[in-house]
This record gives structure tokens, sequence and C-alpha cells, in this order.
């Protein structure tokens, strides 16, 4: 998977790029990361990379020459036809299926934006697609192409190794994760469910199914929304709800 990123601060992406299972997938050749900066290609002898906004306001944008130049190079270090995403408040939702989709991709430019945003003409004409990963305002787009790096990352076959299904299981199920022990087996009072010692794996199965979903129902009801439910997934969330008082 490859990942040109549009940044003004490239040691940011180190935070990827330099730990972690995102670390070894750029070791390994998994992955290829690509900082290009904007500042390198700016004309003006000052090295200006922003300028202010027509009809006034507060705040700069990001000039649009030194940013397309460095459109321009990324596009030639990536595949032919890599599709360009734009970092923004303005842009889709980031979920499961997005990160799906850019996964198969294999390839995509992301744009970090600083200042207040990029000139409109800029994403007209550049950009494929904005994507938020939620609403608010950050100060740039680095840590948002970097949450798009490390989750498409991961989806990469031998970036997580032997846990990619386990991954894999409850969110792209569109279910919240079940909740998970390890030692001691008491704290504070507090003990690890029976179920999990018991060492019989049918149950621990529908035990974590069942956690799915009842914990699914309680905190994002709007995820089980559009899930057809098995007969066994209604029982055991039937059941769950029955013992939670629902
Ligand atoms: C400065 N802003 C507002 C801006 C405006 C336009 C583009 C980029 C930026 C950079 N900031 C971002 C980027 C993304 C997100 C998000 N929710 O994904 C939040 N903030």
């Amino acid at each position: 998977m490859y990942f040109g990123v549009i940044t003004l601060f490239p040691e940011m992406i180190d935070a990827v790029t330099k730990f972690g299972v995102t670390r070894r997938a750029c070791e390994n050749g998994l992955i290829k990361v690509d900082c290009i900066n904007p500042r390198d290609y700016t004309e003006d002898k000052f090295g200006n990379v922003d300028d202010k906004p027509y009809g006034g306001g507060p705040g700069m944008l990001m000039q649009v020459q030194p940013l397309r130049d460095a459109l321009r190079v990324a596009r030639s270090q990536a595949p032919k036809d890599t599709k360009v995403v734009c970092m923004s408040p303005q842009g889709v939702q980031l979920n499961h299926s997005l990160v799906t989709d850019i996964h198969s991709w294999g390839s995509v430019i992301l744009i970090a934006g600083r200042y207040e945003g990029i000139d409109e003409r800029v994403l007209q004409k550049e950009v494929d697609l904005e994507v938020s990963v939620g609403d608010y305002v950050l100060s740039g787009g680095e840590l948002p192409a970097m949450c798009i790096i490390d989750a498409v990352s991961r989806m990469v076959p031998g970036v997580l190794g032997n846990i990619q299904n386990a991954q894999e299981d409850s969110f792209a199920q569109g279910l919240l994760h079940f909740p998970q022990y390890t030692r001691p087996e008491e704290i504070d009072g507090m003990r690890v469910p029976e179920v999990l010692m018991s060492g019989n794996h049918e149950k621990i199965r529908n035990w974590r199914l069942q956690q799915c979903l009842g914990r699914t129902y309680e905190r994002r009801p709007d995820l089980l929304k559009n899930r057809v439910l098995t007969k066994l997934e209604r029982k055991l969330l039937d059941e769950y709800l029955q013992e939670h008082d629902f």
C-alpha cells in the first residue's frame, strides 16, 4: 500500500512510520509512506506557503502554487491514477467501510492542510474525496491523515499477523468489540467473567458475540439499525437485554 502525504510538517508523520506495527510494515516494505512538503516548492523568495483569503476574514489559506507543485511531484512518485484525498471537516466521515475502500485502491495521496484550509479550486480540480475523522476542527490535517494511514495499513495482509482475523471479527461485522481481560483474575474485588476461564470455546464464542451485540445496542444502536440479526444473535441479544434490565 502506497501513501503520499502532502504536509508542511513531515516530521509529524514519523508517529506512524517510526512506531509499532506500522513501523514494521514500513521496514518490511508492506507499506510505503512518502512525504512531500509544499515549502520545498515555493517560488517567492520568502518561502511563503500561505496567503490572505479573498473577501477578508481572519487567518490565512495555503497558497495554491506550492500545493499544486507538491501534488504534481506526489503524483509522479505514486502509481498511475492514484486518488487524492483531502482531510477536512467538510469531508465524508471516515469509517470501517471507507477505510476498506481506500485499502482496495492500493495507493492514496493525502493532503494535510494547515492554516484555515485550502483554496476551493484545488479541491475542485485536484481532490477526489474530502474525508473527515469527526465533527471537530484541528490545527492541521496531519493527525487525520495518520488515522487513515494506520487504519488502512492494518488491512494490508501481513501487517497484523495472526491477530488480523481477531480484528476483523467485530468491527467488520459492524459491532463494537467485546470486553477483554488479562491477569490477575481479580482486581479490587472485580473478577474475570467465569466463562472466559471455562475452556469451553463454544460458550466463550457465544458470550463474546452476546457482549458485542449488547454493547452495540447500548452504546451505538445506530450500528444495529441496518443489521439483520441471525436467530442465534437475536436470542443472545434478548438474553443480554433481560439480564441488563432493558
Ligand atoms: C484548519 N482546518 C479547519 C482545515 C480546513 C480545511 C482543510 C484542512 C484543515 C485542517 N484541519 C482539519 C482537517 C481535518 C479535520 C477533520 N475533522 O478531519 C479537522 N481539522
